[in-house]
């Protein structure tokens, strides 16, 4: 059974509706049965232990892997940006860096340069502008993709374990970020918040960002919980083993 509590009610349509969603990988069923609405505003935390399906239900909420079944809705006109555990940087300075991916998205070359170093201050990275992105710390990159991600100004954020391979130190400094940007609006302007949704090993981190937390087996959803509720209240036996064992 699913441990399961309503939202409070969405004042917008939803940023994401599936319904009974599947991803088949040849023999392995990478997602099952997934039912999910994600509201404008929610930051949604993905948990669960390895291989339980979190990077492919970022992967098809990305629109990077398609549905075998089931049915995925997205809402209209809505910006995505997406992060990953080792960001993908190009042989060129973070200022490049950034300022392609603004232009990609049909902004003039010199106006994306600008705004690419605007970008890089809100990261504090302003100092490194010129350098090559390649030669940065991983704590660093990770801040030019959070840079990129936000010249872009998305309506949507997502994460795939953001800060897995970063020291502690890193770590903290791209969380605090991340709840920077969860807290800002979208291309839409003020009174439209952004919408995060991202997967973690922490648990004192999905504590720290998360307003609704899912707990993912075997590809299917086991627990879907505000917050508060997920780490106080009564939790299906593998969520609360698996809790038991993270926080150890
Ligand atoms: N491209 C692929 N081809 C074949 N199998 C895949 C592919 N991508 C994922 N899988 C399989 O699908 C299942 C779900 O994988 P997924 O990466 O979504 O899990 P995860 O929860 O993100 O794992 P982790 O915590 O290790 O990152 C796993 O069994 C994985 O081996």
């Amino acid at each position: 059974m699913v441990a399961r509590a309503s939202v409070a009610a969405p004042d917008h349509p939803p940023v994401f509706s599936l319904r009974g969603v599947g991803v088949r990988y040849g023999l392995v069923q990478a997602l099952q049965g997934v039912n999910l609405t994600v509201a404008p505003g929610e930051r949604v935390a993905l948990i669960g232990a390895n291989g339980c399906g979190k990077s492919t239900l970022l992967r098809v909420l990305h629109g990077l892997a398609k549905p075998s079944s089931g049915q995925l809705l997205r809402g209209e006109g809505s910006r995505q940006a997406m992060l990953f555990q080792r960001p993908h940087m190009l042989r060129a300075s973070a200022q490049h860096n950034v300022a392609l991916g603004l232009w990609l998205h049909g902004v003039r070359w010199r106006d994306a340069r600008a705004q690419s170093l605007q970008a890089l201050q809100r990261v504090g990275l302003e100092g490194i502008a010129a350098q090559n992105a390649r030669t940065l710390s991983g704590g660093q990159q990770q801040r030019v993709a959070l840079a990129r991600a936000w010249a872009l100004r998305p309506d949507v954020l997502l994460l795939d374990e953001p800060t897995a391979s970063l020291d502690p130190h890193a770590k903290r400094e791209v969380e605090l970020l991340m709840a920077d940007l969860a807290a800002s609006h979208g291309q839409a302007g003020p009174g439209h918040p952004v919408t995060m949704v991202f997967s973690s090993h922490n648990l004192g981190q999905v504590k720290r960002l998360a307003s609704r937390v899912i707990y993912l087996e075997h590809g299917a959803v086991l627990a879907d919980l505000p917050v508060h509720d997920f780490f106080n209240g009564p939790l299906p036996d593998a969520a609360r083993l698996f809790v038991k064992g993270e926080m150890v």
